[in-house]
Parts: C-alpha cells; sequence; structure tokens
C-alpha cells in the first residue's frame, strides 16, 4: 500500500519533506498539496503530478488522501491538526503542535473524544543518531544520574517575520521537548537570562538569550539560543552526570587539511544537520500509517512543551523563575 499524503503548506519545511518522501523514503507520495498561497500550491503540485487543493479543509475531506501533513507556520497548525484529527486521519504535524499550551489542549480534547491517536508531532532530534546514543547512555545508568545539561542552539539568521516569542517557542522547542524525552521527566520551572544583543539583524529580538529550566527531579538545563550568529546552524548538547559526561560531537560532515590548517564544514540549516532524523521519523509515521498505529511523539508532547514555552515565554518579559503549569497527563497518552 502506498500512503497518500495531503501536505498543507509546502514551504521550507514541506518541500524538503516532499523531497525525502519521493526520493529515500518507501510507502509514501505526496498526492495533493494546498497552501494560502495559491500560486505556490499550484507550482509544487505541478512539480509532483499531484493535486492542488483550494482549502486545507477540501484537502482533508478528500477520501484519496489517506494522511495529512501539515508544514504551514505555527499559528495556523490547530485547526488543520483538528480537521484532520475529526476527518478520521492521521496527521504529522510540524513542530510546533501550537504556539501555546490552550491550543494544544484543544486538540487533546477533541483527540480523546475521538478515541484513536491520531496526532504525531514532528520533533525530529528524539530520531537523531547522536542524541540517541546519548540517551541511551544515560539510561543505562553506567554514569549515575545526570545532574546539569548544557544545550546551544545556534542559526546563521531567522527571516523578518521571526516574532520576538518564537526565540522560545519555534527554537528553543527543540531543546524542551528534547530534554523531556532525553531526561525522561518534565520541567517545572523556567527563568530567561538576557546578555548583550547582538548588533546583527532585528531590534525586536533579545538575541541571543539563556533559557534555563529545571526538572521534577532537580536536574538544571541551561540553552543558549543565538538565532543571528552570522556563521552556522550549531547545535550543542552535553549532559554531566555523577561519574562522566557525554556531549554531541562536532557536526562537521568533513574535515580538510592543508596550509591554512584544519578545517570543519559545519552545517548551515536544520536539513544539512537533521537529514538523516528526518528521514528516520517520517519513514516510521509512513509505515505507521500503513499499519494503522500511531508513533512518535503525541499531542502530550505538544502540549507538554508549549506549557514550558508559554512559560519561557513570560520569562522573556519579566524578572525571575516562572513556575510552568500543566494538567497532569491523560490516561489516554500513558
Ligand atoms: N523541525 C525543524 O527543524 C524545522 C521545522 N520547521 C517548522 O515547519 C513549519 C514550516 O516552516 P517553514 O517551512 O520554515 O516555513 P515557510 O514559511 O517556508 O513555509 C510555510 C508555508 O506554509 C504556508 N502557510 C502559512 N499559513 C498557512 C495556512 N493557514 N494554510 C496553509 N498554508 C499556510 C505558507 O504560505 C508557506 O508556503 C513551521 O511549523 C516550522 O516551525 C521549520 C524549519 C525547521
Ligand atoms: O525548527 C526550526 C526553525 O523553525 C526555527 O526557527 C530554527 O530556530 C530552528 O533551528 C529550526 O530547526
Amino acid at each position: 500500500m502506498t500512503v497518500r499524503i495531503g501536505m498543507i503548506g509546502p514551504g521550507g519545511m514541506g518541500r524538503a519533506h516532499i523531497d525525502r518522501i519521493h526520493t529515500v523514503i518507501a510507502g509514501g507520495r505526496v498526492t495533493g498539496v494546498s497552501d494560502v498561497v495559491t500560486e505556490n500550491a499550484a507550482k509544487v503540485a505541478e512539480s509532483i503530478g499531484g493535486r492542488v487543493y483550494e482549502t486545507s479543509t477540501a484537502l482533508i475531506g478528500d477520501p484519496n488522501i489517506d494522511a495529512v501533513m501539515i508544514c504551514s507556520y505555527g499559528p495556523a497548525h490547530k485547526d488543520d491538526v483538528i480537521a484532520a484529527v475529526k476527518a478520521g486521519k492521521p496527521v504529522f504535524c510540524e513542530k510546533p503542535l501550537t504556539p501555546t499550551s490552550g491550543e494544544a489542549l484543544e486538540i487533546m480534547e477533541v483527540e480523546q473524544a475521538g478515541g484513536r491517536k491520531l496526532v504525531t508531532v514532528g520533533f525530529m532530534r528524539r530520531f537523531d543518531e547522536s542524541y540517541r546514543q546519548m540517551k541511551a547512555i544515560l539510561d543505562s545508568g553506567e554514569i549515575g544520574e545526570t545532574l546539569i545539561v548544557h544545550n546551544r542552539h545556534r542559526n546563521p539568521t531567522v527571516p523578518a517575520h521571526y516574532t520576538w516569542d518564537m526565540a522560545i517557542n519555534d527554537t528553543g522547542i527543540h531543546e524542551v521537548d528534547t530534554m523531556r524525552w532525553l531526561l525522561g521527566e518534565e520541567i517545572v520551572a523556567v527563568r530567561v537570562d538576557k546578555p548583550k544583543k547582538t548588533s546583527h539583524r532585528f531590534e525586536h529580538l533579545q538575541d541571543p538569550l539563556i533559557l534555563i529550566m529545571e526538572t521534577q527531579s532537580g536536574v538544571w538545563i541551561d540553552d543558549e539560543i543565538f538565532v543571528n550568529n552570522q556563521h552556522s546552524y550549531d547545535i550543542q548538547c552535553e549532559a554531566v552526570a555523577e561519574t562522566g559526561t557525554i556531549r554531541l560531537s562536532d557536526q562537521h560532515k568533513i574535515e580538510r587539511t592543508g596550509t591554512l590548517g584544519r578545517h570543519n564544514a559545519l552545517t548551515m540549516d536544520h536539513n544539512q544537520r537533521f537529514g538523516g532524523a528526518f528521514v528516520t521519523e517520517v519513514q516510521e509515521w509512513i509505515d505507521a500509517v500503513a499499519r494503522g498505529e500511531h508513533t512518535g511523539s503525541t499531542s502530550w508532547d505538544g502540549y507538554a512543551a508549549a506549557c514550558v514555552c508559554d512559560a519561557g515565554v513570560k520569562a522573556l518579559t519579566e524578572d525571575g523563575v516562572v513556575p510552568v503549569r500543566m494538567i497532569d497527563k491523560p490516561q489516554f497518552y500513558a
């Protein structure tokens, strides 16, 4: 069976997923697209020999679409995720599930009422080989309890429409989810430290910033978020445990040695750095859809991450520690 996928919002991320699905991933094909910019939808549909839909509602409602992939921007996710769930279709939604926790709660309510887990959130770092190796070592207990985790999330630049809160709920949300998964516990409190701002790019951003998080058991996490570093997509993570530390190694693909010394080729974007993780993530989703099962992060994960981000966004405008508020995990997501 080939899973017929309808893609909503084939921009940069959506087109990269289409390319993966049509070249290296087995078992699926994007057969329809919709976009608020209809010319974009038409162009992408033509390039893949697929159908263009006037609206996402029409795409979701078409019985010839088996599953839905949402790659529009965060604030547009909720309505389409809910429509797909109501139509009983598996839906892969790029991160963030929603920028705020209230919207994610609405999704969970509709999903639970339908009685089937249908929503998968695109937190791809869970599928990255190097993060997986870190987690396996920490879970084995061989270096004791984890005490501190240091993270760095750096981008060369971000577009002008990147709003002030996105440093937390669009960028930092990757570390929020990865830390919940890596440590297997919830984050209970956050603080944002605000260093001197870069003179490059946008006045409306606090860039860089340091997001400080604390987990239920007291693990202390820091995350430097710097989205206009002008040089590379630089993701770092180091876990400090009782008798050892583990960190992601440098993510360069090659190293050249010559008269000018030794040089790394740094990754410049998410597709270069996490290409392998995206392939594994989307392959597992398509396989699960074909079997009629759920896989990957749930709406609960999208909700829990959004709760931490809500507190982080508040902490961006206030001094001091902000507690994270979330409901108890429903049995449905256990
Ligand atoms: N996992 C990762 O590392 C990454 C994830 N993303 C996520 O992917 C999503 C898309 O990001 P990009 O592709 O970078 O953005 P983009 O701006 O390149 O593409 C978004 C597309 O969605 C369309 N769109 C916007 N609102 C819509 C609506 N209501 N209905 C239908 N189409 C709509 C736009 O016209 C555009 O074609 C975001 O949720 C973003 O956070 C983006 C980059 C990396
Ligand atoms: O998800 C992503 C973008 O949406 C986000 O805006 C960037 O900051 C991240 O590095 C990238 O992985």
